[in-house]
């Protein structure tokens, strides 16, 4: 595996080594020994999987109180991979990173504790899979909204996207929880 790093601390880009033969291709999508040796030591405690159609947006997702490190990537299907850094103390505070991620490029982020996390479909339909480093706990989750413009997020939408309702009534940057200690 090859794994790059970003100009935010602790965000990084893993291309996973693939074996192809005739059958097809194998490739190990998480190894806890060659990660933490590339600097991922989080424990993952649970894992996710969400199915989404062509234009559909999830997010920016993040958790107070319980914050979750992900580690992301598609198993079918095109998307834009979007993660806002709300690490007070970080030089990339408020910024936001993109990544196209593919089902062909093999390519997983790693988003550490402390970002606001979501996506955007670009093909027809897609699988989407990730590892967290802590539970899910519906009452700590917020919702920093896709398309506030202080976040400068040029997503390449194709007509309205599609929200959940939940999404739909995220909150600015400016009204965010943001994380003092991380
Ligand atoms: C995230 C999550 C949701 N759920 C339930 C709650 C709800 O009824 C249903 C759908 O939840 P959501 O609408 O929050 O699903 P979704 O919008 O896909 O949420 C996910 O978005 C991406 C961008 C992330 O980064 C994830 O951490 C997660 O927040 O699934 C769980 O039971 N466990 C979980 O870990």
């Amino acid at each position: 595996m090859d794994i790059q790093q970003t100009d935010f601390p602790g965000l990084c880009v893993i291309t996973s080594q693939v074996f192809s033969d005739k059958r097809g291709f194998f490739k190990e999508t998480y190894q806890q020994q060659r990660y933490q040796e590339a600097g991922i030591n989080e424990t993952f405690v649970q894992d996710n999987f969400s199915h989404s159609s062509g234009g559909i947006l999830r997010g920016l997702h993040y958790q107070i109180k319980r914050p979750q490190a992900k580690l992301v990537f598609v198993i079918q299907g095109e998307i834009l991979d979007v993660c806002v850094d709300l690490r007070k103390n970080s030089p990339t505070f408020g910024k936001s990173f993109q990544i196209k991620l593919t089902a062909e490029n093999h390519q997983q982020l790693f988003v550490p504790a402390g970002f606001a996390h979501g996506f955007y479909v670009l093909s027809p339909q897609a699988d989407f899979m990730y590892k967290c480093s802590d539970y899910y706990f519906p009452e700590y989750e917020r919702t920093l909204l896709w398309n506030d413009p202080a976040l400068e997020i040029d997503w390449p939408l194709n007509g309205e996207p599609i929200l959940s309702e939940k999404d739909q009534m995220g909150r600015p940057l400016n009204e965010s929880e943001i994380f003092e200690t991380l």
